[in-house]
């Protein structure tokens, strides 16, 4: 299956902007042509992005979250547009990498977490509630005052999520965001960034088992989109490129 295919009870309606909309889009980086004339019309809450190493994944993930600029085309992410609404894109949208090191700023596990909020000015104890529940939920309330550089690979990743979940993003862009953690821990974040909170997700991931649970999916091939639907339709076509 190829192209651009009708997600059951994920379209909107008619004169609606699909969270994800992309006519011709292009990123070259370097000398590299990343992303090739990508269009989309996506609005399933949770997204899966799958295609094997360099087809294009983390490119299209960094545009979602305005980390690089569109080349070509028209690329708009909960209807901003990503250059001209830049501010207002990074404020409704949290990413989450697969190299934690890069998002760890402070000194201690919970002023790092509350170091994503102080662009809302929150008082004292409604800042120390949201940081406790973030970092209950994602299992680091006992490492509270650890430092943060000191962590393990998989913590530092928990500490990740919880800094950017407790923005209560509108949208999260996560970067195979399981990569350093234990099974148990996997499991727990992806159960967590697929649960309906009221965030949409778009999830890049080379685990085609957690790519099913999502509402639809994306295949990347040489920057550009090989298929888009359903995602054990879309991963039937991954696995029939792999066996070629
Ligand atoms: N900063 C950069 N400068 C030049 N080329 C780049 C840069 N970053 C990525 N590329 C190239 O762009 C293409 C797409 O890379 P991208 O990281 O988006 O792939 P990916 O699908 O996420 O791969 P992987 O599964 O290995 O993480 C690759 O050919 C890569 O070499």
């Amino acid at each position: 299956m190829t192209g651009r295919v009708p997600m059951p009870g994920s379209l909107p309606a008619p004169d609606a902007v699909p969270a994800l909309r992309l006519d011709g889009v292009g990123v070259r980086l370097g000398e590299v042509d990343a992303l090739r004339d990508v269009s989309l019309a996506l609005d399933a809450r949770t997204v899966a992005v799958i295609g094997e190493n360099g087809s294009g994944k983390s490119t299209f993930a960094r545009l979602l979250a305005g980390l690089v600029a569109p080349g070509a085309g028209v690329t708009r992410i909960l209807g901003l547009d990503p250059v001209r609404q830049a501010a207002e894109l990074r404020r409704r949208v949290a990413v989450v990498f697969s190299n934690p090191d890069a998002q760890i700023v402070m000194p201690t596990v919970a002023e790092d977490v509350a170091f994503s909020l102080r662009p809302e000015r929150l008082g004292r104890d409604e800042l120390r509630r949201r940081v406790d529940a973030a970092l209950e939920r994602f299992g680091l309330s006992a490492l509270r005052e650890r430092s943060s550089h000191d962590l393990s690979g998989g913590q530092k990743q928990l500490l990740a999520l919880a800094g950017a979940f407790v923005r209560e993003p509108e949208l999260v862009v996560a970067d195979e965001p399981t990569t350093y953690l234990d099974a148990r821990n996997a499991r727990r974040v992806s159960d967590h960034l697929l649960a309906d909170t009221g965030h949409r997700l778009v999830l890049v991931t080379h685990d085609l088992a957690l790519a099913e649970r999502c509402g639809a999916a994306v295949l990347f091939a040489g920057g550009r989109v090989e298929a888009v639907g359903r995602p054990a339709e879309v991963i039937a076509d991954y696995e029939a490129a792999l066996a070629c």
